[in-house]
């Protein structure tokens, strides 16, 4: 019974991001029920769902921008389930929203100095490593974000969300609306990330085949519950057409 429960603590303190029974939705619609779900440090985790099923709501509540109705959010052991979208930030947690939404007007520059506003240590300067993960940026520097290409403002986003070192990043769906081309650069991104292993990240994508590819565990979303999950290996086309074929 105590080795049952210990084994149990051990297992709470070791997630990035825990989740337990969120519910969240808008007005009167509740559009995320019941969810569980739980990240391990270095893990990437790939959320699945046809579209309008919730993915996006539930990325905006785990940020903080929608205040979830029930249930519980830990992260890195801490409970920060009605915390601001600011303290999660500081806390080290990155966002890359649906649509990217980096600034267009600001430079390249100007827009990954806003991501460092959210740095625990309040550091000024940019990463060097930021550039080595994502060396076309480096030449565009003084470049308008608006005037850069779709895949480059994806890039831009992502490291903007990457230049004050979080811990878990959360990418809802980076690969939407890029040239099939371009969507190998933001995959290899995504692959380096993992490969260092030092920042956990929560990923919406609809791609079996990158899915099956990249992560380590799958949750499946289905009219806002979670309607299977497990190691990315076990994902099946039968799971596929029961969940996730229109
Ligand atoms: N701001 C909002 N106000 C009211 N309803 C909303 C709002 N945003 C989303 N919804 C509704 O919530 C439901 C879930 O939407 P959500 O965007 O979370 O789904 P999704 O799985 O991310 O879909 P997609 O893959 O198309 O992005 C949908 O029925 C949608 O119409």
């Amino acid at each position: 019974m105590t080795r049952s429960r210990k084994c149990i603590s051990e297992g709470e303190s070791s997630a990035v991001l825990k989740l337990q029974g969120i519910e969240a939705g808008y007005g009167e619609s509740m559009v995320v029920r019941s969810v569980n779900l739980e990240v391990k440090p270095g893990q990437i985790v790939c959320l699945m769902g046809r579209n309008g099923v919730g993915k996006s709501t539930l990325m905006k509540t785990i940020m903080g921008l929608i205040k979830p109705r029930a249930g519980t959010l830990h992260y890195e052991g801490r409970e920060l389930t009605h915390a601001s979208p600011e303290r999660r930030a500081h806390a080290g947690i990155g966002y890359v929203p649906q649509g990217r939404e980096i600034f267009q007007q600001l430079t390249v520059e100007e827009n990954l100095l806003l991501g460092l506003e959210a740095a625990a240590d309040r550091r000024k300067k940019l990463p060097e490593s930021l550039f080595e993960t994502f060396p076309v940026l480096r030449q565009m520097l003084s470049r308008k974000g608006g005037d850069l290409s779709g895949g480059q403002q994806q890039q831009l986003a992502i490291a903007r969300a990457m230049a004050a070192g979080p811990k878990l990043l959360l990418l809802d769906e980076p690969m939407e609306g890029i040239q099939p081309s371009i969507v190998m650069e933001i995959e290899a991104i995504i692959e380096s990330i993992k490969r260092d292993r030092e920042i956990a990240v929560l990923l919406v994508e609809q791609s079996l085949e990158f899915a099956t590819s990249i992560a380590d565990h799958y949750y499946v979303l289905d009219r806002g519950t979670i309607a299977a999950s497990g190691g990315a290996e076990h994902l099946s086309e039968e799971l596929v057409r029961k969940h996730l074929t229109v």
